[in-house]
């Protein structure tokens, strides 16, 4: 099971440490293929490479993904951009919203899901985080 894991570098890095509980609970589900974005030395510059590198690398994992998971809290242009790509690709993603930040999420996530392919759950934080992404996966072994 190939992951993709979104979320916000440009958009801002103040849910870092979040994103970093999910991709290494995403772990036990299989492997992440963007690690990077968890990682929390990262900072809202981004990474070193090329802007059209990053790009393209991150389109074609997007294309290998089985499952794409983003947590959407926080508002980055760059995670909308993949949802939308990865919702014409027909992935299967989750995305995560935490209402308590006071923020409304865009009537273009929550109104593309269809509870199937496309699910977006509201959560409190990272304490959720375990048995969200159990009932998203599958239980069978990878
Ligand atoms: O350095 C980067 N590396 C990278 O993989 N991304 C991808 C993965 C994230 O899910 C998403 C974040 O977009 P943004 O930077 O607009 O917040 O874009 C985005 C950047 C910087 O825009």
């Amino acid at each position: 099971m190939k992951i993709y894991f979104c979320g916000s570098i440009r958009g801002g890095r103040a849910d870092a440490r979040l994103y970093e509980h999910i991709v290494e609970t995403l772990g036990k589900f299989g492997k992440v293929l963007t690690e990077h974005v968890g990682d929390g030395q990262l900072s809202h510059t981004g990474e070193e490479s090329d802007d059209r590198a990053i790009h393209d690398r991150d389109l074609e994992w997007l294309r290998q993904a089985d499952a794409v998971v983003a947590e959407v809290t926080q508002p980055s242009l760059g995670v909308g951009y993949e949802l939308g790509h990865a919702y014409l690709m027909r992935k299967r993603t989750l995305c995560l919203f935490r209402p308590s930040s006071g923020r409304k999420l865009s009537a273009m996530i929550r109104g593309a899901a269809d509870g199937e392919r496309m699910v977006v759950t509201d959560y409190a934080g990272q304490d959720d985080v375990d048995a969200i992404l159990e009932h998203f996966f599958p239980a069978t072994p990878h």
